[in-house]
């Protein structure tokens, strides 16, 4: 008897010698941490999905918490082949259940097998180029967001969130913007220049970011601007609400919770001059103010040259400094203005913005994009009387959009164009009665 045990064990090791398959398995969780869902484990539900819609035919759908991205992947001990440079593997998925006390835990995982003569290409040049393209699907394919952040009584409790999010729609791309050509260009190539410079900023060891200043009336296309740059460079917005942010203790809060890959926005930041100077004056003679940087600084300041405003400008960029200097690293941050001023120099002379982008008045080579978006035309004999009263009249490209903008079945590209006509006549006309 002991005899056949001991030819049990060898027949057994002959044919795990002769089988010339392998097995890998990835498990969705990583051992002793059921909660933390493994990375591998979702790049090769994504590399798997994309790769195998050919030859198989049940799907698996997981949909996202928000119902706002659906991912499919392969159903239970479904077989995916794959093949890569000449190597044939196979996948699986499948799943154990663990009884324990409670609930049954159900544990996932991907099986690959492939020809054991092919271990180690597989192992480290084939699995490599799954979770490297993997991870480039999930990059391709995320929801992209617009938070903004909540009152700080609504960080704790039960549905504590500092950001809220929607999904981020906006269609505005570069080539529906509205704007000077060059400068459009020059824009571009800054974001293509910064996207590209990991390594750049790291050598320098600076921080991977970026300052834009967007300054001009309402309506000539700020956060249309924002908007096409998240598009173009396909990162989340983050509208920062300052005046739901009390302090910077907050503002450090809330900004280490960002995510990398993101514009963080401060829309109107003139507005902010006066929020400062409330918060100034709250604090002034409070037992906080020696807590709180801005506040003390903005005195100090005062005190010593005794100019409100200069004290309230220097709380303002102590604010921005700090918002550069904790916010992590592949982020944008970009403020918004209508009047540039004194501002707008504080902020590019001092280092703190990189970039100064000036939004304006509608002029001829921005209304021919604005034709082209809404109407779909290039010329028309219509152009030149606009292009010239376009020279005499300030008029918003918000302005000249809805002018464009067919609203019924009757309007057509000539009725729209001298819609336009009328308004910048009226316009011009407004004008030379204020004069
Ligand atoms: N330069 C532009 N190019 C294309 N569309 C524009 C442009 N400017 C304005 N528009 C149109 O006008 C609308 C309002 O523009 P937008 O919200 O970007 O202006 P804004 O400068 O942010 O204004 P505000 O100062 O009031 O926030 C947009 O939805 C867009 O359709
Ligand atoms: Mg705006």
């Amino acid at each position: 008897k002991e005899f056949l045990g001991e030819i049990q064990t060898y027949l057994n090791k002959l044919l795990v010698y002769l089988n010339p398959y392998i097995e890998i398995t990835f498990h969705e969780h990583q051992e002793n941490s059921w909660y933390e869902r493994s990375k591998a484990y979702a790049y090769i539900q994504r590399y798997l999905s994309t790769h195998s819609s050919k030859s198989i035919k049940k799907f698996k759908a997981n949909v996202g918490k928000d119902c706002e991205s659906v991912v499919l992947s392969i159903d239970d001990y479904q077989e995916v082949t794959d093949e890569f440079n000449g190597v044939k593997v196979w996948w699986t998925s499948g799943k154990t259940t663990l009884h324990s006390n409670n609930d049954d835990l159900e544990k996932r995982y991907y099986k690959l097998t492939c020809k054991r003569r092919h271990r180690d290409f597989v192992t480290k040049v084939y699995m490599q180029h799954v979770l490297d393209e993997g991870k480039a699907i999930r990059v391709r394919t995320r929801q992209r967001k617009l938070y903004t952040n909540n009152k700080s009584e609504n960080w704790y409790g039960y549905q504590r969130t500092m950001w809220s999010h929607v999904v981020f729609e906006h269609p505005s791309t570069f080539d529906t913007l509205a704007m000077d050509p060059k400068k459009k260009k020059e824009i571009l190539n800054d974001l293509i220049t910064f996207s590209r410079s990991k390594d750049y900023y790291k050598k320098e060891g600076k921080s991977w970011k970026r300052g834009y200043l967007i300054n001009g009336p309402p309506g000539t296309g700020k956060s249309s601007m924002i908007a096409a740059m998240a598009n173009f460079l396909e990162y989340d917005i983050y509208n920062l609400e300052l005046a739901f942010v009390k302090d910077n203790t907050e503002l450090r809060k809330l900004l280490i919770n960002t995510s990398s890959k993101s514009i963080i926005v401060i829309e109107d930041i003139d507005c902010l001059f006066d929020l400062m100077g409330q918060r100034k004056e709250k604090k002034e003679g409070s037992k906080e103010e020696e807590k709180d940087p801005i506040a003390t600084k903005a005195k100090a300041e005062k005190d010593r040259d005794k100019k409100g405003s200069e004290g309230t400008l220097s709380g303002l960029l102590n604010f921005i400094d700090e918002l550069w200097s904790t916010c992590g690293s592949e982020r944008l941050i970009v403020l918004t203005t209508n009047y540039v001023e004194n501002l707008g120099l504080s902020l590019t002379r001092k280092g703190r913005m990189d970039m100064h982008i000036e939004m304006s008045y509608c002029c001829y080579e921005t209304f021919k994009v604005l034709a082209k978006n809404y109407l779909n035309v290039e010329s028309h004999e219509l152009f030149a009387t606009i292009g010239r009263l376009l020279e005499e009249s300030n008029i918003t490209p918000a302005d000249v959009a809805e002018n464009l903008m067919p609203k019924s079945d009757e309007d057509n590209v000539e009725t729209c164009l001298n819609k336009l006509i009328k308004s910048l006549e009226d316009a011009k006309g407004e004008a030379k009665l204020e004069t």
